[in-house]
């Protein structure tokens, strides 16, 4: 037995299911989980000292790579001063004003200390500015864990889900709550349009990942958007711009700079902490002056605004500012696309795929997926196989067919080629057992 599979069993006794959160546990996939214990741009090790390429770089936030010496430092100068101090800081000012200039649909920005808390205390916003109760929310979109996001959410859920209409997605979620909480698939226009109708003039909010990172990538057509975006105006209801995964990812300005959207709210996470546990939420000046202690919504945290957190964010968002960042880093990242399509033809395995900024889909079908259904008919047992082959080859895949990948701008030339040497023979291999 290897020391990662001695440790699994370990962790299963005191630890549910030997995780802290379940899409580590190797469900969909199966297998051991590999047990890190070091990490270094783009690679980390496991427990048995065996190195991969990571392509889930702690599913997005490490950006600059791991352990990046800038961020390290940074995060040691600030950890000198102390962790926490429950008191406002400078750094937290500075990190609110970046955020607002390179978000401009951000006036102004509450910190929270994770992506569940910021969609959460949006959701409770919204509803307290409008006065109404509706949300709305898109079939595999994965907004954290609050109660009212999961129905029929992405992500870990969609690993052991019987998700059936409406019914939410994971115990202990009480119907009551479910019930104001509306399901429409993903780019689907009509559907938007006649729930509006009917009932637009109760929908308080409608919160979108405004392109899908945990039922795989899914980029949502500019139509859909527009519509979205002038029926939610049009009836006073809040839109969330579920920017969690997308924030500083796909694009210095989030996927609403490259959208040309302006959303009420914007929800950020992972990026922005450079692998910290910081988070926030913002948007128009109006709406947020809603929050306590400004307004009636309440919404706090003890370690709200880190200090070592902050540091460690600012000095990402410092990194990712500089000129050629988002160049280089979705050149590299389409140059893995195009190769892995390449080794997937050339073995003739059915395969798209897809990516924006440092973010990427690769689905085992012959067409890149435009819903959550399109999605699951994709070939699951493929995926399985080429995961484990890859992992083998010392590649890590994210462990689930329906997440995204994630590259950094340390994931270079050299890089790509180790992991597209590593992709053909797993493509070779999955090939010929399908014969
Ligand atoms: C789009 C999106 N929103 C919200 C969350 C929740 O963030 P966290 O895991 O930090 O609670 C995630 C990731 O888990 C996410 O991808
Ligand atoms: N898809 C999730 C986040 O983006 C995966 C992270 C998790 O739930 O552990």
């Amino acid at each position: 037995m290897g020391k990662n599979e001695d440790l699994f069993i370990r962790a299963q006794k005191t630890i549910p299911g030997g995780v802290n959160s379940p899409v580590r546990a190797f469900r969909q996939v199966g297998g051991i989980p590999r047990f890190v214990s070091r990490a270094k741009g783009p690679y980390f090790w496991d427990a048995e000292d065996k190195r991969y390429i990571d392509l889930i770089m702690s599913w997005g936030p490490m950006i600059v790579g791991h352990a990046n010496p800038e961020v390290v430092e940074a995060v040691q100068r600030a950890a000198a001063t102390s962790f926490s101090y429950g008191a406002p800081t400078e750094g937290e000012i500075e990190l609110a004003e970046r955020i607002c200039h390179l978000m401009p649909s951000v006036e102004q920005v509450r910190m929270v200390s994770s992506g569940t808390e910021a969609t959460m205390s949006a959701l409770r916003l919204a509803r307290g500015y409008t006065g109404r109760d509706l949300i709305i929310k898109f079939e595999g979109c994965y907004h954290g864990h609050a109660d009212s996001l999961l129905v029929k959410a992405g992500s870990g859920l969609l690993t052991f889900a019987d998700s059936t209409q409406n019914a939410p997605s994971s115990g202990g979620v009480p119907q009551d709550l479910v019930k104001h909480t509306l399901v429409l698939p993903y780019n689907d226009i009509a559907a938007l349009e006649e729930v509006f109708l009917k009932q637009g003039e109760q929908v308080a909010a409608v919160i979108i990942e405004p392109i899908t990172g945990n039922m795989n990538l899914i980029k949502p057509l500019p139509e859909f958007l527009s519509t979205l975006r002038q029926l939610t105006s049009q009836h006073g209801s809040v839109l969330i711009y579920d920017e969690v995964m997308t924030g500083f990812r796909v694009a210095l300005g989030g996927a609403q700079s490259l959208q040309g959207i302006t959303p009420d709210l914007t929800c950020l996470g992972k990026v922005m902490g450079g692998g910290m546990p910081i988070a926030a939420f913002g948007g128009k000046k109006e709406i947020m002056s809603k929050l306590a202690p400004l307004g009636n919504v309440y919404q706090a945290g003890t370690l709200s605004g880190n200090p070592v957190a902050v540091a460690s964010g600012l000095k990402t968002l410092e990194i990712v500012s500089r000129p050629g960042f988002y160049e280089q880093l979705t050149s590299q990242t389409e140059q893995l696309m195009k190769g892995l399509k390449l080794a997937a033809d050339t073995s003739g395995v059915p395969v798209s795929v897809d990516s924006v900024g440092g973010m990427f889909g690769l689905y085992f079908a012959d067409q890149v997926p435009r819903s959550f259904e399109e999605v699951t008919q994709s070939n699951i047992e493929h995926f399985k196989q080429f995961f484990h082959a890859m992992l083998n080859e010392g590649i890590y895949l994210a462990p689930s067919a329906y997440e995204a990948g994630f590259t950094s701008i340390t994931h270079d030339s050299e890089v790509i080629e180790a992991i597209l040497a590593a992709a053909q023979t797993a493509f070779k291999q999955l090939a010929r057992d399908l014969k």
